[in-house]
């Protein structure tokens, strides 16, 4: 079935309370009660190590701490704490060619419990379509919202592949899409070598699975805000990002920087503020996509680059 919705992107400082005001983006998202975050210090104290170490965390942390009783800058009842970082995405781009635009075809790999839907959803209001894939099943009801799809299982199965072009050509009649984005990680294991490993090859398929389904951008965007209106930067011209994936630091990162750079104009090393500062993961963040290359292209040479998004906006 082709479906066609349009919708106007509000502004980033209003996108919040229309996301909370809309019914259609407030599912039944099962959140915990309130009562399970973790408030106390007698939970704290029954445990010892490393279960201390994390209730402790998860006690301190806002984002956490948001996620399941309010507002920091994000509405409640998103239902992972990683919807933060692709809003901290999306918001970097702020005055720029936003990350997240209406009408816009997402493929979200690795997406359950569903944060990274919720976030785009509502941002899109509706508008675009968002196919997430992965080894697990979605929080109830996150897959429900209209314009969303969910296809479970393991994304390096090829049949599981097939079974996601199926779900986009059902949904916008084409297998093209806008924004390939991969949050996908096995689950760590301490073992820096091993988890670097599991990470590149997801991060290898997610790549492939870009490069066949991205269209390649020829010229820059000139910047105009939703409304249609010049934003303060008139006349700029911006690439789009076509492709964020998380990797987790190894000593095959800037191997993998690479490649991507034979692939985009733009490749970026981001850390998110919303990213735990003792985690080794980053996204790499990655505009103006050049199209498939050839065996023999020459990995292309430019200087690693990390964004701070607390204080800049990227590309
Ligand atoms: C950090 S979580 C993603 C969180 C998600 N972005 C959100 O906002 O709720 C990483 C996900 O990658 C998934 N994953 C890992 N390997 C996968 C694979 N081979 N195929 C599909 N999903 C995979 C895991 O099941 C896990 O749900």
């Amino acid at each position: 079935m082709l479906r066609t919705r349009s919708a106007t992107l509000p502004s980033p400082s209003s996108w919040v309370l229309a996301r909370v005001s809309c019914p259609r983006s407030s599912p039944n998202l099962s959140l915990p009660p309130r009562t399970r975050t973790f408030t106390t210090t007698t939970l704290v104290a029954g445990k010892s190590g490393s279960s201390a170490r994390w209730l402790q965390r998860q006690q301190h942390d806002p984002y956490v701490r948001s996620r399941a009783s309010g507002p920091l800058d994000a509405p409640a009842a998103f239902v992972s704490r990683s919807a933060f970082k692709l809003l901290d995405l999306h918001k970097a781009r702020r005055g720029s060619l936003p990350l997240l635009r209406p009408d816009m075809v997402v493929v979200d790999l690795g997406a359950a419990p569903g944060g990274w839907i919720q976030a785009a959803d509502s941002v899109l209001q509706g508008s675009g379509t968002i196919v997430g894939v992965d080894l697990l099943k979605l929080q109830h009801g996150v897959g429900a919202a209209e314009g969303v799809q969910f296809v479970q299982g393991d994304f390096l199965d090829p049949k599981v592949q097939a079974r996601l072009k199926e779900a986009l050509l059902d949904m916008s009649g084409d297998t093209k899409v806008d924004l390939v984005l991969s949050d996908m990680m096995a689950n760590t294991s301490g073992n820096n070598t091993r988890d670097g490993a599991l990470s590149l090859e997801l991060c290898e398929a997610a790549l492939a699975f870009a490069v066949q389904h991205l269209s390649p951008i020829r010229r820059a965007t000139k910047v105009v805000t939703p409304s249609g209106r010049p934003t303060a930067a008139e006349g700029s011209k911006s690439l789009p990002i076509q492709f964020i994936v998380k990797h987790f630091a190894s000593e095959s990162t800037e191997a993998f920087r690479k490649e991507l750079a034979r692939y985009f104009r733009q490749v970026k090393w981001v850390k998110p503020p919303s990213s735990r500062k003792d985690s080794r993961e980053g996204f790499f963040v990655c505009a103006g996509f050049k199209g498939k290359q050839s065996a023999e292209t020459e990995p292309a040479e430019q200087a690693p680059a990390q964004d701070d998004l607390e204080s800049s906006v990227f590309f």
